[in-house]
């Protein structure tokens, strides 16, 4: 590894630090983001490595600089690799992320996230309606689609933040970050971005890309990530009209942005 010190906590400056290092990042994610979450993460400048399998999961995420973990097609012999993996990161002192997908939709998916929390992650990134729920509130989303708003998930996201001791990132229209402490909203991204399947679990191994870049800023690092978000996805918004070419430029858009861009189209706003 080169001696390569991250320049500045900016948006901007960690996403070009991130592609400097191209950080390998396991992750533990669904079927449906599979393919599609390596591509954005190759896309943006991050090396995914998709382990999952109990019997070797535990020993990736020791070589792997950050490992995160989706629950949207949980099964048991996942789950089994999800808690060696986040056992095994939290031994070797790698940050990991948390992806509670439709968490409160069954007993199964209650108890695991339940189980996975007590593992201590560094980040946890979910919809509104995932955050409000995962705070014991009562949440109106529908499947793994929210049905609350970011502004109603703000106080939840806080209390999570400060319950367990991580970052919590709300995402959707405007997105909403906090460490308990410190509070911003980022803003941008596109209204097609929720048409198009899996980019909040293809997020949220980005979000792993930069805690892996800056493993003492997870609150900056998560920011960052979803500032990269808000700028490809504006940018593709403003030259697509529909889901499909929507994806295929907001991909393209995330290896062409450059971190000036990035500082430029996406607003960060203290709250
Ligand atoms: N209406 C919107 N306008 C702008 N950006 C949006 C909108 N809805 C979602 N986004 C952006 O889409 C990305 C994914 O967030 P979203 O909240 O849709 O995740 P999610 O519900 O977990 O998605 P999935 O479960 O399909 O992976 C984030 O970058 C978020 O800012
Ligand atoms: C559609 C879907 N179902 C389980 S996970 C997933 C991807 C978006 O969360
Ligand atoms: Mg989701």
């Amino acid at each position: 590894m080169t001696d390569d010190p991250v320049q500045s906590l900016k948006p901007g400056s960690l996403l070009a630090a991130m592609r400097r290092r191209n950080p390998l990042v396991q992750n533990i994610t669904n079927f449906v983001a599979m393919n599609i979450a390596a591509n954005v993460m190759l896309a943006a400048g991050a090396s995914p490595a998709m382990v999952h399998s109990p019997e070797e999961a535990g020993e990736f995420a020791a070589i792997a600089s950050a490992l995160t973990i989706n629950i949207g097609t949980i099964s048991p012999d996942f789950f089994e690799g999800m808690k060696t993996a986040a056992k095994a990161a939290g031994e070797a002192g790698k940050p990991w992320v948390l992806d509670p997908v439709a968490h409160f939709a069954t007993s199964y998916r209650r108890s695991a996230v339940a189980e996975l929390l007590a593992l201590k992650p560094t980040v946890i990134r979910g919809n509104a309606s995932e955050i409000i729920a995962l705070a014991g509130e009562h949440a109106s989303g529908q499947g793994v689609d929210a049905g609350d708003s970011v502004a109603s998930a703000e106080a939840a996201a806080k209390a999570l933040a400060l319950r367990h001791g991580c970052v919590v990132a709300v995402t959707g229209e405007r997105d909403f970050v906090t460490d308990g402490q410190r509070s911003v909203q980022v803003l941008g991204g596109s209204k097609l971005m929720p048409k198009v399947t899996a980019l909040g679990c293809s997020l949220t191994c980005i979000v792993g890309a930069f805690v892996a870049t800056a493993p003492d800023s997870p609150f900056e690092a998560t920011v960052a990530a979803l500032a990269l978000f808000a700028a490809a996805g504006e940018l593709a918004g403003r030259e697509a009209q529909a889901p499909g070419s929507f994806a295929v430029r907001f991909l393209d858009l995330l290896a062409e942005v450059t971190p000036d861009a990035v500082d430029a189209v996406a607003r960060v706003v203290p709250v």
